[in-house]
């Protein structure tokens, strides 16, 4: 029989209300011994009554919920107990619902529990984590649809399909004379449809991790150009020290915004240029990191004076890169804006003082981010690393079965790779996981959840 695990399920520190949850079969005779009331528990219902120690001193006033197994997030009975939110009184409760016999519960473990019971599958457990993790109402929604079954249905048809085509193998393998063999053409026609549902998956996958994870985003240039000015305008506040002496800026300076629903990591850096300054020298070195670092470089300079060396050599270096260019000072000239080469057509002219350049500049950073349209954040999609190489290996299997089709071999040699196929497949919703994958999967959760 499984142990009763209780925890914390609100977070450590004051609050108004914290919530103890207790799950498993001794959950409701663990609560008995300390939930005193005057009504009985029923299954739904929140009842009032005294939080005690097992010595009988009443360590708060409160409410206690019940759930009754099957019908609760994790399929067995549920006992949460509300108490006031402060963090003496949360681990009071919790201590007496260990001495009353429940077990602290691990990382991930009710989650893990309701996948067990079949409450949830592993991609909406996942789900779970990418909700609580959210920085942005986009990843959140994103979060919600995959917790709703989105990317489980998505999977679970395309793995329905293989399935179709493995059973109408088999009959045509075990019964020859009586199951003609499905049509060669109608196999590989279904093969190529479901391939094509993968890929697209697989292409939303990169776009859909900048809308959870967010984006690096560094600011060089040549040192006074106005990065920090930049900085500043795009947060809205004086967050970093600005100056007219060139190398204001030392160290890298992060921060975040949220942009088109995009969290944005900005990283602000000490100017580039050549330097015999010893501090100066290692404040270059990691603007270098940083931009490095980063998926997108908003370089700015000054762009009222004729090029330097300096402003050459970074527009020079990040031809290549994603960027934003950002000739800056338009307001004292625009004799380096003039005179732009012709791989800045795309850059903007303005000043990071003004109101309008730092929108331009927003709108150019989600452009740049999402490629000018937003992931609908309805849609199933890939949320893992985990889930984009089972979706990745699942591909595999179904080039080699087009392999087999293409070649004109017998039929039933596909068999074997579709198998593959609805077995990596089958990792994502957990219909085929491991010990192993789950352990890696709930790795991630915080106690309680
Ligand atoms: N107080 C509290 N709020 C919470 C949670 C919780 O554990 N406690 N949750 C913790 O994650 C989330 C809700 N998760 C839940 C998931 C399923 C069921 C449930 O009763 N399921 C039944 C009925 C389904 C239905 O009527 O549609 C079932 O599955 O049979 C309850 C909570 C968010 N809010
Ligand atoms: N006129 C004008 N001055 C600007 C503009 N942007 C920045 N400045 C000024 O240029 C000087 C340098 O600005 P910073 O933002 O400190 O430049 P930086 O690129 O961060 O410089 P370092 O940190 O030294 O590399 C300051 O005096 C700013 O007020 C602009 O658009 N127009
Ligand atoms: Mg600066």
């Amino acid at each position: 029989m499984n142990e009763t695990i209780a925890a914390l399920a609100t977070p450590p520190g004051r609050g108004a209300i914290a919530i103890v949850r207790c799950s498993g079969p001794e959950a409701r005779a663990i609560a008995a011994r300390v939930f005193r009331s005057r009504e009985p528990l029923r299954d739904r219902a929140a009842v009032y009554g005294e939080i005690l120690d097992l010595d009988g001193a009443v360590i708060d006033r409160g409410l206690a919920l019940a759930m009754d197994a099957p019908r609760t997030a994790t399929g067995e009975d549920v006992v949460e107990l509300h108490v006031h939110g402060s963090p003496v009184v949360a681990r009071e409760t919790l201590r007496a619902l260990f001495r009353a016999g429940a077990r602290p519960a691990q990382p991930g473990e009710f989650t893990r529990r309701a996948f067990l019971n079949g409450k949830l599958d592993l991609s909406a457990a996942e789900a779970v984590a990418d909700m609580i993790d959210a920085e942005t109402r986009a990843g959140a929604r994103a979060a919600a649809a995959n917790l709703a079954g989105a990317l489980r249905d998505a999977v679970g048809g395309a793995r329905a399909g293989l399935g179709a085509i493995l059973e109408e193998l088999a009959g045509s393998i075990d019964y020859p004379d009586e199951v003609p063999e499905p049509p060669r053409s109608g196999v590989a026609a279904t093969v190529a449809a479901i391939d094509g549902q993968l890929a697209e998956l697989e292409r939303d996958w990169e776009r859909g991790r900048l809308v959870r994870e967010g984006m690096a985003l560094a600011i060089v240039g040549p040192p006074n150009a106005g990065k920090s000015s930049l900085l500043n305008g795009l947060l809205g506040e004086e967050r970093a020290i600005v100056s007219e002496i060139a190398g204001t800026t030392r160290d890298v300076i992060e921060e975040r915004v949220v942009v088109d629903g995009v969290a944005v990591r900005i990283v602000d850096t000490a100017g580039l240029r050549a330097s015999d300054d010893r501090l100066e020298r290692i404040g270059i070195g990691r603007a270098e990191q940083a931009l490095a670092g980063a998926a997108l470089a908003l370089v700015v300079v000054d762009g009222s004076r004729p090029l330097d060396d300096d402003a050459r050599a970074i527009l020079e270096r990040t031809r290549a890169r994603p960027r934003i260019v950002l000739f800056n000072k338009a307001d004292l000239g625009r004799a380096a804006f003039e005179t732009r080469d012709v791989r800045d057509a795309d850059a903007l002219s303005g000043s990071a003082h003004a109101a309008e350049t730092v929108a331009a500049v927003r709108a150019a950073i989600g452009a740049a981010a999402l490629g000018g349209e937003a992931p609908d954040p309805g849609r199933p999609h890939l949320a893992s690393a985990r889930q984009a190489a089972a979706v990745a290996r699942g591909r595999d299997a179904l080039a080699q079965a087009r392999a087999t089709l293409d070649r004109g071999d017998p039929l039933d040699l596909v068999a074997p790779d579709l198998v593959a196929a609805v077995a990596a497949l089958g990792e994502i919703t957990g219909a085929a996981a491991t010990e192993a994958i789950l352990d890696g999967v709930f790795a991630r959760f915080c106690i309680g959840k």
